[in-house]
């Protein structure tokens, strides 16, 4: 179980920003090379994102390189994969072959500079019209895909609307991408940015809405966001009381031979005592990794 629930870019080419990378609250940093970074700094934000890398300490750090149609690609991923990356994040995925190749140049990458083959995760950013179309096959184009990730900017650009923040126009989008990822047996998919970054209140809602259709988390644009979405993806205190009474009344109802009973007035069966463990998992899980400071109160 993923335990990654906020995403927080930050420009490749903005040293201030990227000295704040190990104290931010985001469980993952998406060093950014691609659409944060103007055209005449390219190089320099590749050098100065490897100098982070080098420096790496026990913070998750993706590079979104530029994308393969870019001349800025090949020494994108030949120089940020030679280092302790723990993935990249590559933009504009729009079919298979995409990952095929990048897939190969990370198994070369890394055996060239002694890494271990498949330390490397590539998480494709579904973009396009055509990346939406093909995300299926993009999901079960290689053991390194850890996720799917949804850029809503780039997608409304390319379908020719706008964003809202009511969302209607993304939201066949979204619930494809939960579908298409869970059949293809990876993880749930990543929600793109909310870019008005001073209303809290609407970012709190959104990912509340995006946790009910099946996202995992949420990639985010300021150090303001991060507290907002960890809190919305980890299980309220009530939640997992509740969660625990169930697991206790069912394992306690299967051993008398009984495979559906009332808690609290509601019926359960496998499937919920299974959702009600889960809860449970991921309450344990990030109590252990926080220190015991992630629940939702
Ligand atoms: C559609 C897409 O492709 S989205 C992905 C690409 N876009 C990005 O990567 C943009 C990421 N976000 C940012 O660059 C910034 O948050 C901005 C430009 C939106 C706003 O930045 P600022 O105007 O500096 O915001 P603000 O003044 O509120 O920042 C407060 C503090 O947080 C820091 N900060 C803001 N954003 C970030 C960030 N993403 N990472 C690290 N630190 C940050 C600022 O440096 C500032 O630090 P200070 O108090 O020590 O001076
Ligand atoms: O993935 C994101 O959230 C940012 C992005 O590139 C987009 O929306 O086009
Ligand atoms: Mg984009």
């Amino acid at each position: 179980m993923s335990l990654w629930r906020s995403w927080m870019f930050v420009p490749g080419n903005q040293e201030k920003k990227l000295m704040k990378i190990e104290q931010t609250e985001a469980d993952v940093v998406i060093c950014d090379l691609e659409d944060a970074v103007p055209i005449q700094e390219k190089e320099l934000a590749r050098m100065m994102v490897k100098r982070v890398l080098e420096k790496k300490g026990i913070k998750k750090i993706f590079v979104r390189i530029n994308d393969i149609s870019t001349p800025y690609f090949m020494d994108d991923i030949q120089e940020i994969a030679s280092y302790n990356v723990d993935g990249i994040i590559l933009p504009k995925t729009g079919k298979k072959e995409h990952i095929h190749l990048v897939d190969h140049l990370l198994g070369t990458i890394e055996a060239k500079h002694g890494r271990k083959r498949g330390s490397t995760l590539v998480v494709p950013l579904i973009e396009s019209a055509a990346g939406l179309h093909y995300a299926f096959d993009i999901a079960r184009a290689s053991y390194r895909i850890h996720c799917l990730a949804f850029g809503s900017v780039d997608y409304t650009l390319d379908i020719h609307t706008g964003g809202t923040k009511e969302g209607n126009e993304i939201l066949f989008a979204r619930s494809w991408l939960v579908n298409v990822s869970r059949a293809a047996g990876i993880e749930s998919p990543i929600d793109g940015v909310y870019v008005d970054i001073q209303d809290k209140e609407g970012l709190k809602k959104e990912t509340e809405f995006v946790k009910q259709l099946g996202f995992q988390g949420k990639m985010t644009l300021h150090p303001n966001q991060n507290g907002v979405v960890n809190a919305v993806f980890a299980p309220t205190e009530k939640e997992i009381e509740e969660a625990q009474r169930i697991v206790r009344a069912f394992e306690e109802a299967v051993q008398q031979g009984n495979g559906a009973i009332q808690v609290d007035g509601k019926m359960v069966d496998y499937p919920v005592a299974i959702r009600a463990r889960k809860t449970i998992e991921q309450a344990e899980a990030l109590k252990s990794s926080e220190g015991g400071s992630s629940v939702r109160i």
